[in-house]
């Protein structure tokens, strides 16, 4: 509860879903009134924090140790040391992402899980408080089943469409994370749905009720558990509320987000759709149906292209097979998913180059 025992947004939100920080600075998530439940990351959040001036020491100690290793051991070796700055400060996982650079090379990919999960051990994290970020594509998607009969437990991300969740579902994912907003809406606002009502009203609800609605029939056709929808990148405050009342599991949530959330009282009289208690373990989101007012929505799809037949992706396609061909096929079928996933990685290359050339940098006045 926030202070003088007001109950705030934020409060309101963790009633309803596991709410996590999208950030890697410990000061941060110590000053929240809340204990998050995961802590999620990306590139550009691992480079920031790799440059925090409290992580210098951590940082050159890793590059002495390392230097004949190579710019990416060292890279993995100092996201991981950072993970455990923060593994005290949370209830769940910390999550680290693959290199995006490596998004179509799956034998890549199952190499540097295989290094994180490596330095995971190292460090003192064991595999059930950590997981794994692949980019939600075909060949990445493919070795998530030999990653998950390892025991390390993977996320699907950059992910935009149902395809690709019903891929993470394939390849027993533990979690996706559906972006809510394109990558570039962030910072070019006129690409952002600013709207009233988010759940009913943004041009991602729809999907994301897609995707819960799909679990939830998958889970009851099979009794397979289903990957837990960890919604991402809000860019207000009104969105991240949107994801309880849709019934995701949880949602990771920038600072600037969740401090706002901290700070405002929550009035139900004034939301214009409530959220339920969240479900808990082992049936989770898949007992949560979708509320009545969210209901017309669930077989639009603002987001498809005008040609769109109004058929949702079917889940009786194998979508790993023979390298994800087919999860290819449907992304290329999708116009909104092919720019935005693009976006994303492109983005994410952005912040790995800028760690590789610290890196480089510091490795070159070892020599
Ligand atoms: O995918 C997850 C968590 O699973 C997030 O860390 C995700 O990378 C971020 O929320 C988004 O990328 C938002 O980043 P940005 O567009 O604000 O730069």
């Amino acid at each position: 509860m926030g202070s003088a025992g007001v109950t705030t947004w934020l409060d309101k939100l963790e009633e309803q879903l596991n709410v996590d920080v999208d950030w890697m600075d410990p000061t941060f998530t110590k000053s929240l009134p809340i204990v998050p439940h995961d802590m999620t990351s990306n590139q550009l959040w691992v480079d920031d924090q790799m440059n925090h001036p409290d992580n210098q020491e951590l940082f050159l100690n890793a590059v002495k140790e390392y230097k004949d290793e190579g710019w990416l051991a060292i890279y993995t070796r100092v996201a991981c040391l950072m993970c455990k700055e923060n593994i005290g400060n949370i209830k769940g996982r910390v999550l680290l992402q693959v290199l995006p650079s490596n998004a179509y090379d799956g034998q890549k990919v199952l190499e540097h899980a295989r290094l994180y999960a490596r330095e995971f051990a190292k460090v003192g994290i064991s595999k059930d408080r950590f997981c794994i970020k692949i980019p939600s594509t075909g060949p990445a998607l493919s070795v998530c089943p030999i990653l998950k009969e390892e025991g390390i437990a993977t996320l699907g991300t950059a992910l935009f469409s149902l395809s690709q969740a019903i891929a993470c579902s394939q390849a027993g994912c533990l979690y996706i994370s559906p972006y809510y907003n394109e990558t570039r809406a962030h910072d070019e606002l006129d690409l952002w749905p600013n709207v009233e009502d988010p759940a009913t009203q943004h041009t991602m609800s729809p999907r994301i009720i897609q995707m819960l609605e799909t679990y939830r029939r998958l889970y009851k056709e099979t009794g397979k558990p289903q990957p837990l929808i960890k919604n991402a990148s809000f860019i207000n405050v009104k969105e991240a509320m949107a994801a309880g009342e849709m019934g995701c599991d949880s949602s990771t949530i920038s600072p600037q987000v969740l401090t706002e959330l901290a700070k405002l009282p929550y009035d139900g009289s004034k939301q214009p759709g409530e959220g339920v208690p969240k479900p808990v373990h082992p049936n989770n989101q898949n007992t949560v149906p979708t509320p009545e007012r969210l209901k017309k929505i669930a077989a639009t799809d603002p987001l498809a292209p005008a040609n769109w037949d109004g058929k949702l992706a079917s889940t009786d396609i194998d979508y790993l097979a023979n390298n994800g061909a087919e999860l290819a096929k449907a992304i290329a079928a999708d116009p909104a998913t092919v720019s935005r996933l693009k976006d994303a990685l492109e983005l994410f290359i952005g912040g790995q180059n800028k760690s590789r050339a610290k890196i480089e940098a510091a490795l070159k006045t070892l020599a």
